[in-house]
Order: structure tokens, then sequence, then C-alpha cells
């Protein structure tokens, strides 16, 4: 089997148009994609009338770029490099990266509210740590050095270029006490609460569950995540217990104050392993409108193809923005982590400046000895989608890569058409 859907074939013919200058006529929407259907069909066309894969591959990128009902640009208003037709088969490689880099900076110039997490919990239980490690590149190692947090710090952050967001990181109390909790909370969208597993957390429990009160009786059914933190320093098999003993304590204590449907997530973390970065990932997706888009999305391609899973990762944070929605078992998301080190170290080896070594057309792929290969594709400098494949599926690579690139695309345009304003609106507002 390559990439099944033999019936795409007949289809295509009336969806598309010749090589010389239409755009054609297959449309992308953002929570239906058309992926791999078309693609395929395209493909397969293209091949028996004698082309070049890489050819047909970038004619259908354009097309799904800025074909007019598709592309971000929809109310006609295109950039003039579009209308003039550069964007056609005789593209250039630094062109689509213009264009690439003109939709990115439209989006930059956007500025929708920003989702505000507050780190929350008792003094060194490990919230700065936290932070970090995950988005300043210190080393576990160099997180016993750091000192108390003794004013409230803000971190505007981003995962990839489009989801950004920011962190509120504040001096934990030292007993289970809401003193300033209402002003380090009065901005907060979501709470991260830290919990030390390794010490008695009972007052952190008392903490947890009082806080969650506090903002009901204020009438914010604001979401928890919690923590529970340092999981590396609890005997292994013991793990499971503490975590279904804290949730159970925590759950009784909410429902003995009439709180029935709290929005709340619990997850062992520890600096010292990958769960850390997979916890963070679910609490970034939590605070993203496109999740469930883009799930849609993976799920079509992973249905429609021999990829296993598919994860599209920030590659700077190891933050898994989304994944088709396939359970996945922790080892696979620590392999991606594995990857994301290994692509980040041929970079800082090989890159210029440590920036990329794939272009737009390349990628990186790794056959494990255990059947397994794991692929990375770009879609911007930050973020990657992530592949994982079984070896005797023996993938045409050729096919992938259309496959890909147009997912790629189609990930760029969800995120500009799920922002608050459109470029173009944003542009009628400032002459208003
Ligand atoms: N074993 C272990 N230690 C951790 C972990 N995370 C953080 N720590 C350690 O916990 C200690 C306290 O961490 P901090 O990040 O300063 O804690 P904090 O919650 O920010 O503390 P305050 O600033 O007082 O509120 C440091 O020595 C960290 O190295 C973890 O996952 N495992």
């Amino acid at each position: 089997m390559s990439y099944g859907l033999t019936d795409a074939c007949e289809t295509a013919s009336d969806n598309i148009t010749s090589t010389d200058g239409e755009y054609h006529q297959y449309l992308s929407h953002y929570n239906t994609p058309v992926l791999l259907h078309d693609i395929r069909s395209l493909h397969t066309q293209r091949e028996g009338g004698g082309e070049r894969v890489r050819t047909s591959c970038r004619t259908v990128n354009t097309a799904s770029r800025f074909h007019p009902q598709s592309s971000p640009y929809s109310n006609g208003h295109h950039p003039s490099s579009i209308l003039n037709g550069h964007n056609r088969l005789d593209d250039t490689e630094e062109q689509l990266q213009l264009q690439q880099q003109q939709i990115d900076s439209d989006y930059g110039e956007l500025a929708p509210d920003r989702p505000e997490l507050l780190m929350w919990g008792l003094t060194k239980s490990g919230k700065t740590s936290i932070i970090k490690l995950i988005f300043d590149k210190m080393t576990a190692g160099e997180t016993l050095q750091l000192p108390e947090t003794k004013m409230i710090l803000r971190h505007e952050l981003s995962c990839g270029i489009h989801v950004k967001f920011k962190i509120c990181d504040v001096p934990g109390p030292k007993t289970a006490s809401l003193l300033d909790f209402d002003t380090y909370s009065a901005e907060c969208t979501t709470i991260v609460f830290v919990l030390d597993a390794t010490e008695d957390c009972s007052d952190s429990i008392n903490l947890l569950v009082s806080s969650v009160q506090q903002l009901y009786s204020q009438g914010r059914n604001i979401r928890f995540e919690v923590l529970i933190h340092k999981i590396d320093g609890v005997h292994e098999p013991d793990r499971l217990e503490r975590y279904s003993s804290i949730q159970q304590k925590v759950t009784v204590m909410l429902h003995e104050c009439s709180i029935e449907e709290p929005l709340i997530n619990f997850y062992l973390t520890s600096i010292y392993d990958h769960s850390i970065h997979e916890a963070f990932s679910k609490i970034v997706q939590n605070q993203m409108r496109q999740l469930r888009a883009l799930e849609n999305m993976l799920d079509l391609v992973t249905a429609s193809t021999q990829l296993d899973k598919i994860f599209v990762c920030d590659i700077s944070n190891k933050i898994f923005l989304a994944s088709d929605t396939k359970p996945v078992e922790s080892q696979i998301s620590e392999l991606c982590c594995d990857v994301v080190d290994v692509y980040k170290d041929i970079s800082s080896i090989y890159g210029q400046n440590s920036s990329s070594v794939l272009d737009s057309m390349s990628n990186c792929t790794i056959e494990l000895s255990i059947g397994l290969v794991l692929y990375l594709k770009d879609i911007n400098s930050t973020t990657a989608l992530i592949c994982i494949l079984k070896r005797e599926s023996r993938i045409n690579e050729a096919l992938m890569e259309v496959n890909l690139n147009v997912l790629k695309q189609n990930i760029q345009e969800l995120f500009l058409a799920n922002s608050n304003y459109s470029p173009r609106q944003q542009i009628y507002r400032s002459m208003e």
C-alpha cells in the first residue's frame, strides 16, 4: 500500500488546472482541511505526465497558500508579489521564504489578548525552576542555585511564532495563606499550581483548595493545572498511588465546599525528565483556540497515510502544540523530545548563527533500531512537524514531502484565520 486512497485519482482532473499560470482550484479550509486526497491525486497525475515530483510539490504548495478563497488575504487584496504571479513554478526558495515572513510578520502585528498563566504554590515547590528550564534553557542542575522569588515577575512568552501567552511567577507563601493571592490572580486566565510531591502535601493541598474556593466565590471558574512535581524524588512504584491520593483528597475537599465540577487537571512532573515538557505542552494546548482544528487536520493526515503519529512541535522550548488524537505512550513523546535535541545539536554545529539547517524543501529522518522512523520537517524557524512511522511502512518519500508541505501551509493559514483580526481588517481599522 502506498498512501491508499486510489479513488482520489478520478476526481483529480476536475480540480487541477495547468501549471502555466493558473491557480489550482482546490480549497483548503481550516476546520475541514482538504489535504491528502487532493494532493495525492495531483501527484499521481503529474507522475503519469512524466513531471518531476518536486515540481508538482511546489505547485501544490503555491496553490494551497495563495488560492483566493483559502489565503489570509481572501478579500481579494493580495500582496503585489502574489498578484504578479511570482509564486508559481519558477519560485525561488527565497521568494517562498519572503512570503512566509510576510505572513509571520502580519501575524506578529496582531494583538489578540494573551492568556496569562499564574505559577502558584508553596515556596520552594519548583515554580521558577520550571519556567527557567523550559523557556530559559537552564539545566536542571543549575536550578539548585535559584534564589527565592521576592517579587512578581511577568514573562511574555511564545511557543512557535503564533502561540503567545504570559507567565507570572510570584513569591510562594510558606504556609497555606492566601495573602496577596487576589493581587497575583487578578489578571490570570489559568493557574499552574505546583505541588512538591516529596514533602508532606497537606499544606499544599489546603492552599490549592482554598485558592479554587476563593476564585469560585468571586464567580471566576478558572482552570487549575496541578503539577504534582519533583516526582523523581518519589520511589517509582509509589508514584501512581501518590497521584491518585492527592487527586482524590482535592476532589473530596472541593466537593465538601460544594464545588462539584472544578476545571482541574493533574500531572506528574519532574524537571529531570521529559514529563515537565509533556505536561506543559498540555497546558499550552489548553490555551490555544486552534487546537481542535489542528487536531482534526492531523487526524486526517494519519488516517489517510501510514504515519502513526504526528506532532506539531515548538522546537526551541520542546513544547508540543498539537498532535493527532490517537493515544500516545509517554515513551513516544520522549522520543520526539530526543529528535528535537538531535536536530538542535546538528543545527548548532552546522547551521549559520545557530539557525535551522533545514530549508523548506528538506527534512531530517532518523531510523531507530526498534523499527521506528522519526521524520522532522520545519514549518517555520521555531516550529516543526515530527512524524513517527514504522520502518516496514516503506513510505514514499516524495509523497510524504508533498503532503507535509500542504499540511504545513494549512497550519500557517489556520493560525492566521484564528487570530482576532485579519491583516486586512486591521488596515481598515487604522484608516478609520
Ligand atoms: N528533585 C527535584 N528538585 C526540583 C525539581 N524542580 C525544582 N527543584 C528544586 O527545587 C528547589 C526550589 O525551586 P524553585 O524553582 O526556586 O522554587 P519556587 O517555587 O520558585 O520557590 P519560591 O521562589 O520560594 O517561590 C530548587 O533547588 C530546584 O532545583 C524537580 O523536578 N525535582
